[in-house]
């Protein structure tokens, strides 16, 4: 009689440039598993960890890998230690998500779950979220990524509602050439069908997952790695060896019309700005949850939770960025100590300008519930 098998848990690793919707398309997951049973490990680039804090999940099976790049773990030591604690029955999980941080090279995390010899776990394919607003200008900047779509097995081209249609369709060709068999999904607020990660029968082509980064690939590219003149794979030119983060935190609320006018005259570097915002009299009774991508700025207020500190807590990641002049700009930001009501209640309207409308109410209800259920549980 064959021993019994013993059951694999897929790992599926969710990649995608900084900002382009890697979160709310997890949060998305999480909140339409119908049943499945979701372990996450997310790995943020700052040291604050604003990811982690935002992803709602079942109760411990969420696990954080902060501050670097997994993608450069000298050994992959932590992460095996995170899936021997998720892929344990007690866990009882189904399927285990890496969210990669938004500068990893998702090959060599895709390199790492190959390579480990924890028996419980099978690699479940490599997701790679696109933002279509920000697709072209990132891609001239970064020609590097081409190389991430062409090692996908699925691509979200998300962000669809902040592009025309004929645009849409353009993108989605060069998209679809780039990464080659991989199947292409359009999507809003990462909202796909969970179906699509975690049963690959229903992949749109039918194809199976993790079928395009072959063993050899992997071995090629390792010894690329080892030297790393060969045809410029080495780790100076993984995504993240330009860029760094600055983590700012403050316990004494932001003055609105400051905070605004520093985001205003924020430098072209500064492509990625996350965390939480306390503007004190601005609005005694919410957090602002701000991400800026690009040019692009939203914030979404949520209720304080009883007894929680009011903190403002962001990250910023930029190339090319001044760390002291960002945190010297912000910490003169900081309200007086007894500010006019009346005149920060009129700036703060230049804060509610960035809030969603009323139409997307939902989605903002959504964003403020994660981060709700996120602060609950930690
Ligand atoms: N308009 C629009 N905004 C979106 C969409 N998807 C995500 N966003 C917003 O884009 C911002 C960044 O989204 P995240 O999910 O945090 O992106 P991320 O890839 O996890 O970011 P990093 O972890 O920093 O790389 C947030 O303000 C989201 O609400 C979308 O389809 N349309």
């Amino acid at each position: 009689m064959p021993p019994p098998r013993t059951p694999q848990i897929p790992v599926v690793v969710l990649a995608g440039f900084l900002g382009s919707g890697k979160t709310t398309l997890l949060n998305h997951l999480l909140r339409n598993r119908a049943g499945t049973r979701i372990g996450v490990i997310v790995n943020d680039f700052g040291a604050i960890e604003i990811d982690a804090m935002t992803v709602s999940g079942q109760v411990g099976s969420t696990v954080s890998l902060g501050n670097g790049c997994l993608c450069c773990a000298v050994d992959a030591s932590e992460l095996d230690t995170f899936l021997e604690t998720l892929t344990r029955p007690s866990a009882r999980l189904d399927v285990i998500v890496i969210e990669a941080s938004g500068l990893a090279e998702p090959q060599e995390l895709v390199r790492m779950l190959l390579a480990s010899d924890n028996p419980h776990i099978l690699y479940g394919g490599l997701v790679e979220v696109v933002d279509a607003a920000e697709f072209d200008a990132t891609r001239q900047r970064h020609p590097e990524l081409d190389r991430h779509l062409a090692v996908a097995d699925l691509v979200v081209l998300n962000k669809t509602d902040r592009v025309g249609e004929d645009e849409r369709e353009r993108l989605r060709a060069t998209v679809a050439e780039l990464s080659g068999p991989a199947a292409v999904i359009s999507a809003e607020h990462g909202r796909i069908d969970p179906e699509l990660l975690f049963d690959p029968a229903l992949r749109p082509d039918g194809e199976e997952m993790a079928g395009q980064l072959s063993f050899e690939d992997l071995l090629r590219q390792e010894e690329c790695d080892e030297h790393e003149e060969c045809d410029g794979h080495g780790h100076a030119d993984h995504l993240h060896a330009a860029y760094e983060s600055v983590d700012f935190t403050a316990d004494v609320p932001m003055d609105p019309r400051r905070f605004m006018a520093f985001l205003d005259s924020r430098p072209e570097g500064l492509y990625r700005i996350k965390g939480f915002v306390d503007f004190g009299a601005g609005d005694r009774d919410n957090s602002y949850a701000l991400h800026a991508v690009g040019r692009f700025l939203r914030f979404v207020p949520r209720p304080w939770a009883r007894g929680e500190q009011r903190l403002t807590q962001l990250v910023m990641i930029g190339a090319g960025i001044d760390a002291d002049a960002l945190t010297a700009g912000l910490a003169a930001c900081r309200a007086e100590p007894e500010p006019d009501a009346a005149d920060t209640e009129r700036a703060m309207w230049g804060v509610l300008r960035y809030v969603p409308e009323p139409a997307r109410e939902g989605d903002a209800e959504a964003d403020a519930a994660d981060v709700q259920e996120a602060a609950v549980e930690a």
